[in-house]
């Protein structure tokens, strides 16, 4: 970075009419900001870009006060000059409504002040302010916000999602459920505030793969205050049920990445049960864990300006032709201009130096110990979780990995043969089987295997629920080269379904986790799906593409 940049950032996708100033030599964050409050119900998005029209310019105005009096400060600064060298504002995700009004009040600064207009991506913020005030490198990023949910991980130049929502946004879902209960907008912080006198209520829990959907809880969560369960203790399970889930969805993207730091982004994150499982998760594996301050977690304009300086710096403006909202701009759609070269391999890369690293039997569940021709796998309590979904997880997992392992074997898929089960000691034992996992053998033959294995098993009728390229374990005996005999491992998360929906869903999990790990990830997801389509029903194909194109923003 340039001695001293300072940045106009505006922010506005949603509720946050917000303006303010970053000056990266004395690294201050000014911030200006009023809440828009709906009188009843969620967010409306033509009230709430009334509220950006009535307080957008004000908060520019003060905002750009700050800005005078830093500029004052710095001896370089040219007294007839603009007080800052560029204006950035949120392009989106958000409110259409609000972000043109926000995108109109920014080119008219910029045009006014005659300084370069950057476009931010809002999400890609909520993660950037998280690494920026850290000082981590490459870490893992959980966003929990109003809208979104998401676990991304930067890889080749781009932030990658790992994992992310099936349905709504982590706030938007807890909003919904307090809606139902007649509270105010917005309900995060007063389900926070009941839960501390509740007791744990058991709610369901879906994580699939590295995804995961809030839309089963919340209406049992709804049910049970309907049925007459104590507010409190429902809104306890909730957060118990829900936070376990970002968290466990956290841990495996730092398994599967090799990544030994997390940061966590969005307005959720205010919440201090979340914050304090995702820190006892870290401190269990090892990791660092790091929250920026609340008023850097909800939406604000400071993270607009600081990630708007890095996009500057690096050369990364836009003309005013260009500048256009994008209201369901993804984080993964922004090509990275900020982040040097350096940062382009996965922290298990560079660790060691292009393998994997040693240690990497500690799996994102369980402890992996190899034992001759054998393999104990043991699931062990997670603290982070309540102890009866602990052990209400651990047990059915143990259980289902044991049937599903062997039932996939008797439809002629290669998996270790299960050699000793106890679920209430969540133990299992397994032959040993490959030579390495896919992810160190991203070969088309490879993959073309996995997908003929996934079709078998649908067609059986179960789904793996986890096919990641660490879950397929690669054995060369009597082969020459890189191409080999695959297994699948790791049926924890499997079960038995009848929805295209599932079938798909595990599709998409093989897919996110090759757009994680391979360089050329187009040409390897082909090759599984055409071995898939050959066994198993094309329609789940088309219900893949649907499930790809879905807009995830709600
Ligand atoms: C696209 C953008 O407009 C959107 N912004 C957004 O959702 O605002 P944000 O400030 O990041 O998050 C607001 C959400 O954060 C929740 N929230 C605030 N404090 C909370 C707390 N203590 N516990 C749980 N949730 C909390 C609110 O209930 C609300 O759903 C987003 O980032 O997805
Ligand atoms: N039967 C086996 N034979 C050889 N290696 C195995 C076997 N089972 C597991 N492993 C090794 O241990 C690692 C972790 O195992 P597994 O995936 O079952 O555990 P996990 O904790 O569920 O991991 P994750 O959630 O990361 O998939 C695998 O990636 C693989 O390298
Ligand atoms: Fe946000």
């Amino acid at each position: 970075m340039t001695p001293d940049t300072r940045v106009l950032g505006i922010e506005g996708t949603a509720w946050a009419a917000s303006a303010a100033v970053y000056d990266s030599a004395a690294e201050t964050v000014e911030i200006e900001t009023e809440a828009y409050q709906p009188d009843s119900g969620g967010i409306h998005p033509r009230e709430a870009a009334e509220h950006m029209g009535d307080n957008v310019p004000a908060v520019v105005e003060r905002a750009l006060g700050h800005a005078r009096e830093l500029a004052a400060e710095d001896p370089d600064y040219d007294a007839d000059g603009p007080p800052v060298d560029c204006v950035a504002f949120s392009r989106g995700p958000g409110l259409g409504p609000c972000l043109r009004i926000v995108a109109t009040a920014a080119r008219a600064v910029a045009q006014r002040l005659d300084v370069p207009l950057v476009g931010v991506n809002h999400m890609v913020a909520h993660l950037e302010i998280g690494r920026h005030r850290s000082g981590f490198e490459s870490p893992v990023c959980l966003n929990a916000s109003g809208a979104n949910a998401h676990v991304l991980a930067y890889r080749n130049g781009r932030y990658r999602v790992l994992g992310e929502t099936m349905d709504t946004g982590v706030g938007n879902a807890i909003d919904k459920f307090t809606r139902h209960l007649d509270w105010s907008h917005p309900g995060g912080p007063k389900v926070e505030e009941a839960a501390e006198d509740g007791a744990y209520h058991e709610l369901p829990y879906v994580v699939k793969g590295m995804d995961f959907s809030f839309s089963g809880v919340m209406s049992a969560a709804k049910q049970a205050v309907d049925d007459g369960v104590p507010v409190e203790d429902v809104c306890h399970g909730l957060q118990e049920s829900v936070f376990a889930m970002l968290t466990e969805v956290s841990e495996r993207a730092l398994s599967l990445t090799g990544g030994d730091e997390l940061v966590l982004g969005g307005g959720v994150g205010q919440n201090d049960r979340l914050r304090e499982m995702l820190g006892e998760m870290c401190e269990q594996r090892g990791a660092e864990f790091f929250a920026p301050e609340p008023r850097f977690l909800r939406d604000n304009a400071g993270m607009i300006a600081v990630l708007g300086a890095k996009m500057y710096d690096a050369g990364d403006t836009l003309s005013i032709a260009e500048s256009g909202i994008d209201a369901d701009f993804r984080p993964d759609q922004v090509e990275v201009s900020w982040r040097g070269r350096a940062s382009d391999t996965t922290p298990a890369e560079r660790a060691s130096g292009g393998t994997p690293r040693a240690d990497e039997l500690q799996g994102a569940e369980a402890t992996v110990e190899i034992d001759g021709e054998r393999v104990i796998k043991h699931r062990r309590p997670r603290s982070y979780r309540h102890p009866k979904l602990d052990e209400r997880l651990r047990v059915e997992r143990t259980r289902e990995e044991a049937r599903l392992t062997a039932d996939a074997r008797r439809y002629g898929v290669p998996t270790p043969v299960v050699l000793d089960v106890d679920p209430w000691e969540t133990r299992l034992v397994f032959e040993r089987v490959g030579d390495a996992d896919l992810r160190e053998r991203l070969t088309e033959a490879n993959v073309r295997d996995v997908g003929r294995h996934l079709a078998t098993i649908h067609e059986a009728g179960f789904v793996h629920g986890d096919p990641t390229t660490r879950n397929v374990r690669v054995s060369f005996e009597g082969t020459s080269g890189d191409d080999g005999r695959t297994y699948l491992i790791d049926f924890g998360l499997g079960y038995y379904t009848n929805d295209r929906e599932d079938y798909a869903m595990d599709l998409h999990v093989l897919a996110q986790s090759l757009s994680g790990t391979a360089d050329d990830p187009e040409a390897l997801l082909a090759a599984a799906e055409e071995a898939y389509s050959s066994v198993g029903d094309e329609r789940v194909l088309d219900h893949l593409r649907e499930i790809e194109g879905r807009g995830r923003y709600q």
